[in-house]
């Protein structure tokens, strides 16, 4: 039935009363209600009919409905368009194809590929990443598209090799064209509390703006050649977080922010820093990402002595870096606020796993770099963070401080250099605490300042210490943390 349905022209204008399309909301109720009308429509129908003929293999009552709603112009967005659809925003979820086209995301109710004609050559504006194609998601970005046509799992007939036309054509000419397409991926639910595979069934999410970077043919298991296209998801787009199959009641975790940067870091921390910004328009500041101190050219990082354990350095007694700290194994219970850290190191000859080495592996949680409502940018994990955790360094360049050079100090500076602790705001209830930890140099005047977790952290909260936290090693040197008026990126002095 739906073939018929498709062959007739797509232009019923609703013949309710349009928002203007700057009236955000309105065109979003809009929407909101030509989907009830036709749920409504769908409820009705399903009501009328006996269970025996909806047994019957061909009625598709979701169609039907749309149908019913067409002729009396209930649909919107009637017309194809390339780009967003007004009103449908990233992560809505539909119950049904046809619905999509109740909406004007796509109008098609079987094919995956829609299309229209501009200046002469046919684009795609949609496709629907259905299940039906050996389709193939390698990350939530990329999406690797099988072409239309010949697949002898929809179409009974002897497998064809795919054709460059149609939908295959418009894939490639908006390739060619640079044009976005919308993508839509079905999802499979399940009946709260159950994962029974009768009681599954299938929604499509609108998943937002894509390109098509390249296109190939592939030779696929019936021996037919098809063609495979890439998309690549447009950045900057709400992000959507994808379960496997998703409970009735889970929603695909939608949020609202914007990624700004993939990795602030450029590929030099262990893993990628992603910078999100759900709140304006603003991007992270301009600088030179570090994952290491910059000293000044006198400063000589070398380290006399170091430990001779073999066998790791659980044995307080006997490991002399370990004894520096008093005995009391790195950061395993609460050591004294001021105490100076003597973490093993490079001259130390216990292995890098050594338990006494807690600061110098890198970051270990996914920091995300985000846009807070109030005080610029801020840090957040994406997973949970145990107590005690190490979190980051705070680097900068270090710098000599003319006003307190009499003192002999210095400032970690991460205006011009530094890392993601440069971005982690004060708090006088914080969920980190700073420590100044030695391990590659024996100048207690400039030690390394590294922050670790003060309790367990959830995911998603943000990571905040005590700028006017004092820490500093029985030498009497004291790290005092960025005063709260100084300008953004300027980092702890130590003075
Ligand atoms: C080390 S930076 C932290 C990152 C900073 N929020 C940004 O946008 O780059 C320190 C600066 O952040 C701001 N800041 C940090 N914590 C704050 C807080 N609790 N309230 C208001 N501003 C804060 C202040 O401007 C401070 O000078």
């Amino acid at each position: 039935m739906d073939k018929t349905l498709e062959k007739r022209k797509v232009s019923v204008l609703p013949n309710r009363k349009r928002p203007r399309v700057d009236d955000k909301d309105g065109v979003i109720h809009h929407v909101k209600e030509a989907l009830d009308q036709y749920r409504e429509t769908l409820t009705k129908l399903l009501q009328k009919h006996d269970s025996e003929s909806y047994q019957q293999v061909c009625w598709r009552p979701d169609i039907e409905a749309a149908m019913c709603q067409r002729k009396k112009g209930n649909l919107v967005n009637t017309r194809k368009q390339l780009g967003p659809i007004p009103g449908v925003k990233v992560g809505d979820e539909f119950r049904n194809r046809a619905e999509l086209t109740v909406v004007g995301l796509h109008h098609k109710f079987r094919h995956g590929i829609e299309y229209m004609k501009k200046d002469g050559k046919i684009l795609a504006t949609s496709i629907v990443n259905s299940g039906r194609y050996a389709n193939h998601v390698a990350s939530p970005d990329i999406l690797t598209y099988s072409g239309e046509g010949g697949n002898p799992r929809v179409d009974p007939k002897k497998p064809k090799d795919q054709r460059l036309e149609r939908g295959n054509l418009a894939l490639k000419n908006s390739m060619e064209e640079g044009t976005h397409v919308r993508v839509i991926r079905g999802i499979n639910r399940f009946e709260v509390g159950t994962r029974a595979k009768k009681s599954s069934f299938r929604t499509y999410v609108y998943d937002g703006l894509y390109i098509v970077e390249s296109f190939w043919q592939e030779r696929e298991e019936f021996g037919k050649l098809v063609f495979k296209f890439l998309l690549k998801r447009i950045s900057g787009q709400p992000i959507i977080t994808w379960g496997k199959a998703l409970d009735k009641s889970k929603k695909p975790m939608v949020s609202n922010d914007i990624v700004c940067k993939n990795d602030i870091s450029e590929g030099k921390e262990k893993m990628p820093i992603r910078v999100v910004n759900a709140i304006d328009r603003a991007s992270p500041p301009a600088f030179n990402y570090m994952c290491n101190v910059i000293y000044p050219d006198f400063f000589k990082t070398t380290r006399k002595g170091g430990c001779g354990c073999l066998h790791g350095c659980l044995e307080s007694k006997s490991c002399p870096c370990v004894m520096k700290i008093a005995g009391v194994l790195s950061y395993n219970t609460t050591i004294d606020t001021k105490s100076l850290v003597y973490e093993c190191g490079t001259t130390c000859k216990c292995s890098s796993s050594c338990k006494n080495r807690i600061s110098q592996h890198g970051i270990q949680f996914k920091l995300e770099v985000f846009r807070t409502k109030s005080k610029g940018w801020g840090v957040r994990s994406r997973s949970y963070i145990p107590q005690r955790s190490f979190i980051c360094e705070y680097v900068g360049e270090i710098l000599q401080d003319k006003q307190v050079k009499q003192r002999r100090g210095f400032v970690i500076d991460a205006t011009r250099h530094g890392n993601v602790g440069r971005f982690v705001s004060h708090s006088c209830s914080p969920n980190l605490f700073a420590r100044s930890v030695l391990h590659d140099h024996d100048d207690v005047r400039i030690p390394h300042m590294m922050l670790f977790a003060e309790k367990n952290i959830p995911p998603n909260q943000e990571l905040t210490y005590d700028y006017n936290s004092i820490v500093g090693d029985s030498n009497g040197t004291t790290i005092r943390q960025a005063l709260l008026d100084k300008p953004s990126g300027v980092a702890p002095n130590i003075i």
